[in-house]
């Protein structure tokens, strides 16, 4: 079908490859039944790539991504990989990506379906109506700031090194993302770091109260030290509504909060940058925020929701089929009272692997769409 909507999509490694194949599925309804096509491009990336290209990302798939409207990316490495050269192993055509995309606000939607409330490894009255928003900054602090390496001392040993630095601009420009947010939603954006131990989280809480005095009108910003934030996050999420934070603080609590919701299978994202003021549209990728799984991968176990549900974030923030998205994610929800992966199942459901839960979600919508 011909569309204008460019679609750069990488499968990547391990059950990535497994739930994009059932992404293809929903893709492939929203064609038939509702004439939403996608000029779809596929590439390799991760541990793929490395296998047919001998790095991790080319050239050529990166410079496809950059002018495409938008990535759609399912999951890098294995074990497989694990001894491979720091900048060969998969995870650095992800961590690639990001970058040259400058993708930096990372949105990880953090949402418990009614039906998975008894799915949490909490309390039901703890999860149940949750739906918290982790804005993650993507692009540095300690996963790209200089100094970074290993380096030999002259007694021979090693010193293995990252530097967790954050610039004021690079820190004004994921605060306005996170007013921005919390404006549309609730109304309420708790900055987390540690200023009470590192320098970047100093600057980081400074510039977070100026943007808040300048251009933070109707929003009520907190602070909170990471550690204690990711105590709150199993003993009251609900006192959330959107968390900003750093780098690897995010990566760290998004994992956390994914258990809120049930599983890693289940939390979704979308990596945005800057609007294009030609097209309107950000520079933007989406992936689930789960990995390859190497140890359920080839079994056709994997939760491939985390991947519609990224899917659906692309519908609504690239191409603002806003109506597509809702349909998609009733469908989710309304699927999850019929049939479970084994990473969600609870007693009394009927469990069922990746294929069996993508009929139950395009049945769903098949329902829906009547
Ligand atoms: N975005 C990405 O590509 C990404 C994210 C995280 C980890 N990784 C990579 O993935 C590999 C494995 O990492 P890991 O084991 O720490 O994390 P992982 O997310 O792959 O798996 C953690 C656990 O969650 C389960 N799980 C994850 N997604 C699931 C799904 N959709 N359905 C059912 N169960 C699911 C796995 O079976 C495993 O038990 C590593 O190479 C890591 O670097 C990649
Ligand atoms: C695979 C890895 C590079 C990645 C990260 O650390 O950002 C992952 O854990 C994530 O959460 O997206
Ligand atoms: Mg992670």
């Amino acid at each position: 079908m011909a569309s204008n909507r460019k679609v750069m999509v990488l499968p990547g490694d391990g059950i990535g490859r497994e739930v994009m194949q059932a992404n293809m599925k929903i893709i492939d309804w929203l064609a038939k039944y509702r004439s939403l096509g996608f000029d779809l491009s596929e590439g390799l990336v991760g541990g793929a790539a490395y296998d047919a290209h001998g790095t991790p990302l080319t050239d050529e798939t990166l410079a496809d991504s950059m002018s495409a409207d938008a990535v759609l990316f399912g999951a890098v490495g294995g074990p497989q990989y694990d001894d491979l050269a720091f900048e060969l192993k998969p995870e650095r055509g992800l961590l690639r990506l990001r970058k040259e995309m400058d993708l930096y606000a990372n949105l990880r939607p953090a949402i418990v379906f009614p039906a998975l409330v008894d799915a949490s490894s909490l309390k039901p009255d703890l999860v149940s109506g949750l739906d918290i928003m982790i804005l993650r900054e993507l692009c540095g602090g300690s996963y790209f700031a200089e100094p970074r390496g290993i380096d030999v001392r002259e007694d021979g040993s090693k010193l293995g090194y990252d530097t967790n630095a954050y610039s004021t601009p690079e820190i004004e420009r994921i605060g306005r993302v996170g007013f921005d947010l919390a404006r549309k939603r609730n109304g309420r954006l708790t900055s987390v770091e540690k200023s009470n131990v590192m320098h970047s989280g100093v600057l980081w809480r400074e510039v977070m109260i100026r943007l808040h005095g300048e251009e933070g009108e109707g929003v009520e910003l907190s602070h909170m030290y990471a550690d204690n934030c990711a105590m709150q996050l199993v003993r009251a999420p609900k006192q959330f509504d959107v968390i900003v934070t750093d780098n690897l603080f995010g990566d760290l609590l998004s994992d956390c909060a994914a258990m809120l919701t049930g599983s890693l299978g289940m939390l979704p994202s979308a990596s945005l940058g800057d609007i294009d003021p030609d097209t309107g549209i950000p520079a933007a990728m989406y992936e689930p925020v789960h990995g390859s799984a190497p140890d359920i991968a080839g079994k056709g176990l994997a939760n491939p929701l985390a991947q519609f549900m990224s899917f659906s974030m692309m519908l609504r923030y690239s191409f603002g089929q806003a109506e597509e998205a809702d349909l998609l994610e009733q469908a989710v929800s309304d699927a999850l009272a019929v049939k479970r992966t084994g990473d969600i199942m609870t007693p009394g459901c009927e469990q069922t692997g990746t294929d069996g839960m993508t009929a139950a979600v395009i049945d769903a919508m098949d329902r829906l769409a009547r």
